[in-house]
């Protein structure tokens, strides 16, 4: 029993307070193990800590603490364990064949990463700064609808544990949170994502109250327009008897109002969330409202990028809505670079879909993004543990993060330059 001489091992009461801690124990399971051991018996609690401590041994375990995570992938299986499966299924399904899902991940393969020697790695920085609020990481969590579908605390574990490890938030318009709480939760303005409802009084009242919560930034989500074929949310709901039946109750109208956002607002003209007839007119009339920054999330072709820049657009973010949107088989870590030429450094340019690695994040701020957004992962970790799985996801990817960002000798952000990958 490697752990056997741990101090803490042979004391008792902190064997307790380790069991009480750990997000998967209740106190009756706490209270039946520890009555089940031999009072004072150190091996007897050794062994207990470290089948508690002990790591995934295979990809696919069901991890049964945030502590067992070996990398974030570890914490889905954890989640389908905890989940529903239509709240599994929401969440781990793309479109059609969830080919584009799978290929945003895999691309990242495709690129390796050149490294630099012998250059005094001790300390780092790693943070960044985007309208003029630094963050201590590029890592950021992208909008994730109704995530009082995966945990009861929601956005407010998600914005607790991105205070504590500095990650700048994205909240959704349909936010099982309100963006008073999750600012609150987070000590500090997050970021608003924007669906454009098809009642221009809705929207505005969105983003009035959004920049009165100190939101710096709307985020318009641009990529819902045509709607999307949720074939693998089908099948992998399909046993599910429960179904949903609560959270879909009395149709659209009814389950937008149920959200916090839109308190106190008539929805009852609301048909649609995704803008169908948008145009970049409607961009227009968002910029002459938004007092803040005005940000498109969706962009994935330069074409688009430049015509944003027109707009007066403050920043993209590349995204096919994690293979949500439609089945492009386009990574968007491939949609990247033409983004980025388009805007010449005029603007930040930020890029999710398929970060799971620290590598995979050095490798899109190489190719000259300003930071990226994670959303499935920290959702495995709300799913399984809450708060504490959260912070588990982002400090795992944070600790890989920072690992490469040495082997590559980078000492800050700045540092990490397009001549650190080659791509084909
Ligand atoms: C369950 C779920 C809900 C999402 N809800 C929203 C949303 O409300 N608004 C939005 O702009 N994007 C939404 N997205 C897309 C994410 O913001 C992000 O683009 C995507 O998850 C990134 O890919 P990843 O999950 O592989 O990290 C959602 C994604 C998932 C998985
Ligand atoms: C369907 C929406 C309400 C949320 C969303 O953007 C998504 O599920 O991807």
């Amino acid at each position: 029993m490697s752990d056997a001489s741990d101090a803490r091992l042979t004391d008792r009461r902190n064997f307790i307070r380790f069991l009480a801690a750990s997000p998967v124990m209740t106190p009756t399971a706490v209270r039946t193990l520890v009555g089940s051991l031999t009072l004072g018996s150190t091996s007897a609690l050794a062994q207990s800590y470290d089948v508690l401590r002990a790591p995934a041994q295979a990809v696919g375990d069901v991890i049964a603490a945030p502590e067992q995570a070996l990398n974030v992938m570890d914490f889905e299986p954890a989640a389908k364990k905890a989940l529903p499966p239509a709240h599994y299924g929401y969440l781990a399904s793309g479109v059609d064949g969830d080919e584009t899902l799978r290929a945003n991940h895999e691309a990242f393969s495709k690129i390796r990463i050149r490294t630099r020697r012998l250059i005094d790695v001790r300390k780092i920085d790693t943070s960044v700064t985007i309208f003029g609020q630094t963050y201590a990481t590029p890592i950021m969590l992208a909008p994730v609808s109704s995530q009082g579908a995966f945990h009861p605390e929601a956005e407010t574990a998600v914005a607790k544990a991105a205070k504590v490890k500095g990650n700048g938030m994205i909240l959704s318009t349909v936010g099982s949170t309100s963006i008073e709480d999750v600012t609150e939760a987070r000590g500090a303005p997050v970021w608003y994502m924007l669906y454009p409802t098809d009642d221009w009084t809705v929207t505005e009242a969105l983003v009035k109250r959004a920049e009165a919560a100190g939101a710096p930034a709307i985020v318009l989500t641009v990529d819902r327009q045509g709607g999307r074929n949720t074939e693998t949310l089908f099948r992998l709901r399909r046993d599910d008897t429960r179904n949903c039946k609560d959270c879909h109750a009395g149709g659209f109208a009814n389950e937008v109002s149920r959200k916090p956002m839109f308190d106190d607002l008539d929805v009852s003209k609301v048909t649609n969330l995704y803008g169908t007839g948008m145009t970049w007119d409607y961009v227009d009339r968002l910029r002459k409202i938004v007092k803040g920054k005005l940000v498109l999330k969706g962009i994935v072709t330069h074409e688009d990028a430049e015509e944003a820049l027109k707009h007066g657009v403050d920043a993209i973010i590349v995204s096919n809505h994690g293979g949500r949107a439609e089945e492009s088989l386009y990574p968007t870590i491939e949609a990247l670079p033409e983004v980025v030429k388009a805007v010449n450094g005029k603007i930040p340019v930020l890029v999710d879909g398929g970060f799971r690695r620290g590598t995979d994040v050095i490798k899109a701020l190489a190719m000259g993004a300003t930071a990226v957004c994670i959303g499935r992962p920290y959702c495995w970790g709300l799913a399984a543990f809450g708060e504490p799985g959260v912070a588990a996801v982002l400090a795992i990817m944070q600790r890989e993060f920072d690992t490469i960002m040495k082997q590559v000798g980078a000492l800050r952000i700045a540092d990490i330059t397009p001549d650190m990958v080659s791509v084909g």
